[in-house]
């Protein structure tokens, strides 16, 4: 019997939805699915069997298999692409109708539309940010908010570059159903902006571009690279038109930098370092193996520890190696109407850039539209008239793999007061989450999907390793954890009633025997 092959719909009408969910994109996001569904589920399944190797005592190393491709210095990855030549500044944001009128208009060179780590995939959210992207590419998008300010479009040519990040392959959509199975919330993403807005960028003689986040292996950057040949190939549209930038924001893929850029080659823009993600990840990838991979309070990690410089050193010698741009990551301080924390901020914000930019980073992104001048006087300096310095060649850097999982030697303790930094930032994300909202300013940091991983799994590791604080002499116990939870919420604005579902998800997150791979996987189940 052939099976049934339909494409189904079961999110709640979005006005206008029909612009963005056309026949096209539903075609192509059924195409993909169906030659590329059960390869995602198999690169999600061999992340589970890396993780239990390392917990039953192996590690991570530079792949043997690999070599030739590392050692091949004949290759390089394709010439920068219109509009993405120069990316010294790079402001990241959700894609709802003010943010985009907003970063589009910063002055950035790049804006990063996001999907992932500052969105909530909430059906409405998803389709309204692909309209939104339409109207901007279209200037359709001027609009007058509730509070009487209108937004319009700048009229130069200064608009920000879009580069959409779709969510991760982790994530599935659950508002799609393709032969009644769920689909991948990355190849939504990807398929609708592609057969839409950027189709539109590929007519203006731009293109459709991407970061791809969250990815662990050059076989889920080949995943990738098939979908966008596939997806050329469906619409008439060159090859090579795509370009991806990647985030190596996980510790394998540390170790797969220039397999991810090989495999990408013809369609790479670069790779980025997404330091919070990349946390993240180390905690979670090493979270049964005690002292060794134990961090300090998240606060007091710092971009200068020696594990993160050589992860940056590495990821700048490898895209200059390879003819590609590398990018820097998010300092989380945002601007504050209080002077002194303001002052505080832009001086944090001044040191990360700087360093950043002496290392050889050809850009770096900013949270918050205040953030872009500072940016872009700093890479300025370094640059100059260039767009980028992709030909400074780091091969004075050499890092080795026992640099890269070097944590141990993270300067720092585990304090009662990070406990409680931990509890009290991830119940307000959470909260504000699943109240739609994927990113929010929490006590004068930038806060989203990323940090928010970082603070319930530090919970997790410091419990299951018996970790005593260094303050308080207290060892953290699932009692302590419960205890310091309802003190944290009864300190939070409103009732204590507003943050019931949040404490639930967090506490299902941060103290439960099972890990739960990413946070946003129990907290999406609860979301309509
Ligand atoms: C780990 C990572 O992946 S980092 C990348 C993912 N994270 C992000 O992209 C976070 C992006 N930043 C943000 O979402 C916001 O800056 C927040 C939530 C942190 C703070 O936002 P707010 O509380 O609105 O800040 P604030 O009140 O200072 O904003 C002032 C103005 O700037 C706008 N603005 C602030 N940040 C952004 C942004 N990133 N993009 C566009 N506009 C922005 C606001 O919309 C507001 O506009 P208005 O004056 O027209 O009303
Ligand atoms: O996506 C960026 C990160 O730091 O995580
Ligand atoms: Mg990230």
């Amino acid at each position: 019997m052939t099976p049934t092959r339909t494409v189904e719909i079961t999110g709640a009408q979005v006005d206008r939805q029909d612009e963005v969910l056309t026949p096209e994109a539903l075609e192509l996001v059924a195409r993909l699915h169906r030659e590329l569904g059960a390869r995602r589920l198999e690169l999600l399944q061999a992340r589970g069997r890396r993780v239990a190797e390392i917990a039953a005592g192996g590690t991570l190393d530079f792949l043997p298999e690999t070599a030739s491709i590392r050692e091949d210095d004949s290759w390089r990855v394709a010439p920068a692409a219109p509009g993405i030549v120069d990316r010294r500044v790079e402001i990241t944001g959700p894609t709802d109708r003010k943010m985009t009128v907003n970063a589009l208009n910063s002055g950035a060179k790049v804006w990063l539309a996001d999907f992932e780590d500052a969105n909530t995939p909430r059906w409405e959210s998803v389709v309204e940010g692909q309209l939104n992207l339409l109207d901007a590419i279209n200037r359709t998008i001027d609009f007058t908010a509730e509070n009487g300010k209108a937004y319009t479009l700048r009229p130069d040519d200064e608009l920000a570059t879009i580069v959409v990040r779709p969510r991760g392959w982790h994530l599935p959509e659950k508002h799609i159903r393709v032969d009644g199975e769920a689909v991948s919330g990355s190849l939504v993403d990807f398929a609708v902006y592609l057969t839409t807005a950027g189709r539109r960028q590929v007519e203006k003689g731009l293109g459709p571009y991407f970061y791809l986040p969250k990815m662990e292996s050059h076989l889920e950057a080949r995943l990738w690279n098939d979908a966008f040949l596939l997806a050329q190939e469906a619409l008439g549209i060159p090859r090579g038109t795509i370009r991806a930038t990647v985030l190596i924001e996980t510790i394998p893929a540390a170790f797969e930098m220039e397999e991810i850029l090989y495999e990408l080659r013809e369609h790479s823009a670069g790779l980025n370092a997404g330091r919070w993600d990349f946390m993240f990840s180390i905690i979670k990838t090493f979270r049964t193996r005690g002292a060794d991979f134990m961090l300090p309070d998240r606060n007091t990690v710092t971009m200068t520890v020696p594990f993160m410089r050589a992860y940056t050193e590495l990821l700048v010698r490898t895209c200059h190696k390879r003819g590609a741009h590398a990018i820097g990551g998010m300092a989380a301080f945002i601007p504050s109407k209080d002077p002194a924390a303001n002052e505080a901020a832009f001086a944090k914000v001044r040191a990360d850039k700087t360093r950043e930019a002496n290392d050889g980073f050809d850009g770096s992104w900013v949270a918050h539209p205040g953030m872009v001048e500072l940016c872009t006087e700093i890479f300025t300096s370094v640059l100059g008239d260039r767009p980028n310095q992709i030909d400074r060649r780091r091969d004075d850097v050499h890092v080795t793999a026992e640099q890269l999982l070097d944590i141990a030697s993270t300067p720092g303790d585990v304090t009662e007061a990070g406990l409680r930094n931990n509890i009290n930032v991830g119940i307000q994300y959470l909260a504000a989450w699943l109240g739609g909202l994927g990113a929010v300013a929490i006590h004068g940091l930038m806060e989203d999907a990323a940090t928010a991983e970082i603070s319930r799994s530090q919970v997790w590791q410091w419990l299951h390793n018996d970790v005593v604080l260094a303050d308080s002499g207290e060892k953290v116990t699932r009692e302590l954890v419960e205890r310091l939870v309802e003190e944290e919420v009864a300190t939070l604005p409103g009732s204590p009633a507003d943050y019931a579902e949040a404490r639930a998800t967090f506490l299902e997150v941060a103290i439960a025997d099972g890990y739960v791979d990413f946070l946003t996987l129990p907290a999406y189940e609860r979301m309509p």
